[in-house]
């Protein structure tokens, strides 16, 4: 599985599933797929590190034998190593972690590789790109958060699109945008260099994600 090595330069969106229906959960990101959705963005909460809970492994490995579209875990978790193994295990594409969880980050990256997943760093909203420089050579892209971690829904922190343009300069890496993403938001975070468009609200609050996912893909290209 090799999503991001493979993305070239193109611009594709993908479903959080913080807003998705968890009893449906499968056929919303199908809803999400007919739209255009390309990876399935899964959101991995412990209320230890943010203040909320979602779902882990389990559910994450019944999603990838639901979906032929990769999934990204995204782990907003104290201690993320221990739970690599776990995800890897489910069959998850790649694995996002936050810097400030991982202790030893070059570890924890080296072990996400070598549990055969590809690898990324979220960005939160005060943590700078320049702080990737050592670790940079181990990431397959970095995730810029574009709100806080922890809920979605939440509204989009416009300095992101300037710090998108950062890390294209720093690290030429493919560049993940997560928060507050919206028909208006996301060609600004093309434009800056973004290519995968994450978005919660946007694609699942209006009742109808085929047409908000398509929607929100081509908001996107117009970025370009
Ligand atoms: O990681 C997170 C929040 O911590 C995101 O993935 C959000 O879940 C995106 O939701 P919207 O801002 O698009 O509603
Ligand atoms: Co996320």
């Amino acid at each position: 599985m090799a999503f991001w090595r493979e993305l070239g330069e193109r611009v594709v969106g993908g479903p959080s599933i913080l807003s998705a229906d968890f009893a449906h959960l499968a056929k919303d990101v199908e809803r999400t797929k007919a739209g255009g959705a390309e990876v399935v963005h899964f959101d991995v909460m412990d209320n230890h590190f943010v203040p909320n809970l979602t779902v882990g492994p389990a559910v994450a490995a019944a999603l990838v034998r639901a979906t032929d579209l990769p999934v990204d875990a995204h782990l907003q978790v104290e201690r993320p190593e221990s739970l690599v193994p776990a995800f890897a295990e489910a069959g998850v594409a790649s694995i996002t972690l936050q810097p400030e969880t991982a202790l030893h980050l070059h570890r924890t990256l080296t072990l996400i590789k070598d549990s055969g997943c590809e690898a990324g760093v979220a960005l939160t909203p005060a943590t700078p790109p320049e702080s990737l420089r050592w670790v940079a050579h181990l990431l397959d892209y970095v995730l810029v958060m574009s709100v806080e971690p922890g809920f979605g829904g939440q509204r989009f922190i416009p300095e992101s699109v300037e710090k998108v343009r950062r890390v294209r300069e720093l690290y030429g890496l493919p560049v993940q945008a997560d928060g507050g993403i919206t028909p208006v938001t996301a060609p600004r975070m093309v434009r800056a260099g973004a290519q995968v468009l994450v978005a919660g609200s946007a694609v699942f609050d209006g009742g109808d994600p085929e047409r908000d996912m398509r929607k929100l893909i081509e908001a996107g290209r117009s970025g370009r």
